[in-house]
């Protein structure tokens, strides 16, 4: 067959011949009532889910008031000191007035969400839905489950007005370094990022000062995105300075704004 005589269909925006035209239409398949649901789980309805669960995520949170995200270790235990500094946090945070975000699982995510709702404040959980039966922990007052780890993630930090981070493993990393990316690439700005536990902490800080540093992997002024404490109320007073400090900048460009239209410059 001659090259413009072929088959072809539209699909929306896409154009199909040859073998990726399809036996049936989109309608038909929808309409379809018997079959497979095979479908159910290919990309374009994994979208609408993704979508939805975006949806679902903003619709839930656009009310919080503002929020501080708590990171730490699933694994850690009621008993241990880690746990005993996310209940100190949780309550520290409260008492300044923020809602805290965790994810909602044990460990330090289920200390600060306890030390939240004890100090009367809004104790929040972003749960992901994991291969091992799983609840949110009983001190979140608003929970939603994710499907996926990106959704999430991107609840935790449009929410929020800082992260506080706990001793953790490779989830708390991952959560870390890409909050220090967002802040370092502008896709966030003044967004302060606090380690809580300097005896935890100490030597990531020295291996990205000798290491990432000194072989010019990140800039001077980079390590100093990370502001680190043992103290949960240090940790909220650097929070709270810095959004001060943030809204005084926005303050004084408005006015140097305004005064320059005024003027005509
Ligand atoms: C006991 C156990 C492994 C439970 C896992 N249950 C979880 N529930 C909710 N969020 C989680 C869970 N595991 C990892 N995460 C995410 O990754 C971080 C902790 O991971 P990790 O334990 O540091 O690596 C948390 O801040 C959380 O956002």
């Amino acid at each position: 067959m001659s090259e413009r005589a072929r088959e072809e269909r539209r699909q929306g925006p896409a154009l199909v011949r040859g073998k990726f035209l399809p036996d049936s239409t989109y309608d038909e398949r929808l309409l379809d009532q018997r079959g497979s649901t095979e479908w159910l789980h290919m990309d374009p309805w994994r979208v609408l889910r993704i979508q939805a669960e975006f949806v679902e995520g903003f619709g839930q949170l656009a009310d919080l008031p503002s929020a501080v995200t708590v990171f730490g270790s699933a694994r850690t235990h009621p008993d241990s000191p880690d746990y005993a500094l996310g209940v100190r946090l949780g309550g520290a945070l409260a008492r300044a007035g923020y809602a805290v975000i965790t994810g909602g699982g044990p460990g330090c995510m289920e200390a600060a969400n306890k030390g939240a709702r004890e100090a009367g404040g809004v104790s929040v959980g972003l749960g992901i839905e994991l291969p091992f039966e799983q609840k949110l922990n009983d001190y979140v007052d608003l929970g939603i489950e994710f499907r996926y780890f990106f959704v999430r993630k991107t609840m935790f930090v449009k929410y929020a007005d800082a992260f506080v981070v706990l001793p953790g493993g490779f989830g708390t990393l991952d959560e870390l370094f890409e909050a220090v990316t967002l802040v370092q690439t502008g896709k966030i700005t003044k967004f302060p990022i606090v380690l809580l536990g300097t005896a935890f902490w100490r030597p990531l800080i020295e291996w990205i000062t000798e290491s990432l540093l000194a072989n010019g992997m990140i800039s001077p002024e980079d390590p100093k995105l990370l502001y680190i404490t043992d103290d949960p109320d240090e940790a909220v007073q650097h929070i709270v300075d810095s959004r001060r400090q943030a809204d005084q900048v926005a303050l004084e460009s408005r006015v140097q704004a305004a005064s320059a239209q005024q003027n005509g410059t």
